[in-house]
């Protein structure tokens, strides 16, 4: 009995490979399952319920021990959430690279461990964080890394909730259910006050958002959490829901003895806005950007207020084809010169399908092209975004071939 699958992402020629697995629960009988085991959990699950917005839900512990070289993972989620995520966490991709927790335990041998890219260290008044022990080259991954646990943003305080559920409770459990709970609790936590469970705390100061069915979750990612906070950063953490991984890839060249950086803020903020935003984390930000003379701040801030501005005037129904041009290519250069791109490439695909609406279709296909370069390798090659972004290529290219056929 395979299940349809029901996943975020669009498997493209890798479908057949996938297996999909209906949700199990505490309540599952044995027969209507998959296998005749909790497959690929090793614990049953462990369930609860939750009102939120006025809706039961019911929510449970999934726990694999074995997952990512035995170094276990458990994830707090709906029955559906969790059977979306099934199929990865039996098959997690070689982790070719995912070298980092066996080398602390001794399970590396010192020519793997001299030909990782970087090293974790001590850093003043940063806690630790990563450095570069030699060249890295733009667009190469430099460190992957597989969640050790995945919680359902339910869990985690709110104020003025009028129910709360027993998140302590499931941290808990979720916690002893860990294989190697080091590695989880070695991480660095902020000190949220009274009642906040260090589980949640070490989610809050370390996880990555991700949407997983529709529901908003965060992925906690032991290696990656070492990189500290740059607001130009040298990476980004690429999301690939085929094996939950997340990869931090270089968005520039980076040179021995520097730190890896990412950025805990949606890249492109001027500095008031991340200022705010990084209270956060507790500490103050001086990031190369940040502390940088205060007409190199007023420059960048300039672009990035220009930036904000060009994609809500291209967006205008009135826009002429002139504009349209003449701000496309702005929009391009300020991307470039603030080094956005990873999170502002889907713009120029925005951007494309408005060159589209006025039949220039050798730049909508050069912008789907260039929006393509970079979300294959800043988000996830298999997600549903590319997809789109491979069907309207190829959907542009006949359209192309079609005119040129007519002249
Ligand atoms: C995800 S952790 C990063 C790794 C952490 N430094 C450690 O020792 O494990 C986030 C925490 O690191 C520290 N941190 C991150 N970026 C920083 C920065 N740019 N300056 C100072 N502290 C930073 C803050 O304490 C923050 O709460």
């Amino acid at each position: 009995t395979t299940a349809l699958c029901n996943l975020d992402s669009i498997p493209l020629f890798t479908e057949t490979s996938r297996v999909c697995y209906p949700p199990v629960d505490d309540t599952s009988d044995l027969l209507y399952r998959h296998e005749t085991d909790n497959s690929p959990w090793t614990e049953s699950p462990y369930c609860t319920y939750s009102r939120s917005s006025g809706i039961i839900e019911k929510f449970c512990i999934y726990s694999s021990s074995i997952f990512n070289q035995n170094a276990g993972i458990s994830i707090i989620a709906t029955p559906e959430a969790a059977a979306s995520l099934a199929d990865a966490v039996r098959n997690p991709l070689p982790a070719w690279r995912n070298e980092d927790h066996l080398a602390r335990r001794g399970q590396l041998t010192s020519e793997q461990e001299a030909n990782l890219p970087y090293k974790t260290v001590s850093m003043a008044g940063k806690g630790k964080g990563v450095i570069a022990t030699r060249h890295i080259a733009q667009f190469d991954p430099i460190m992957v890394s597989f969640p050790a646990m995945v919680v359902d943003d339910e869990f985690f305080t709110r104020e003025q909730r009028n129910q709360p559920v027993d998140s302590r409770g499931l941290f808990q459990r979720a916690l002893l259910q860990l294989e190697d709970q080091e590695r989880f609790l070695s991480l660095a936590t902020t000190g949220r006050g009274h009642g906040v469970h260090i589980v949640e705390d070490i989610i809050r100061t370390n996880a990555f958002g991700l949407t997983v069915l529709g529901r908003e979750m965060k992925g906690l990612y032991p290696e990656i959490a070492r990189l500290n906070h740059g607001c130009d950063p040298n990476a980004f953490p690429q999301y690939k829901s085929r094996d939950m991984s997340m990869t931090a890839v270089a968005t520039r060249d980076i040179q021995p003895g520097e730190e890896i950086t990412i950025s805990y803020l949606p890249m492109g903020l001027p500095t008031r806005h991340r200022l705010r935003s990084l209270e956060n984390w507790g500490f103050n930000c001086s990031c190369t950007l940040c502390s940088s003379a205060p007409e190199v701040l007023e420059v960048s801030d300039r672009r990035r207020d220009r930036l904000a501005h060009v994609y809500r005037a291209i967006r205008q129904p009135t826009i002429t084809y002139e504009d349209l041009v003449q701000l496309t290519g702005e929009l391009l250069q300020l991307v470039h010169s603030e080094r956005l791109e990873p999170r502002f490439s889907e713009y120029f695909h925005l951007a494309a399908g408005l060159l589209f609406q006025f039949r220039d279709y050798h730049r909508a296909l050069e912008l789907t092209e260039l929006s393509l370069k970079y979300s294959e390798t800043f988000s996830d090659p298999e997600g549903a975004f590319c997809a789109g972004l491979r069907k309207d290529i190829t959907f542009l290219k006949e359209l192309l071939r079609d005119d040129d056929l007519d002249k």
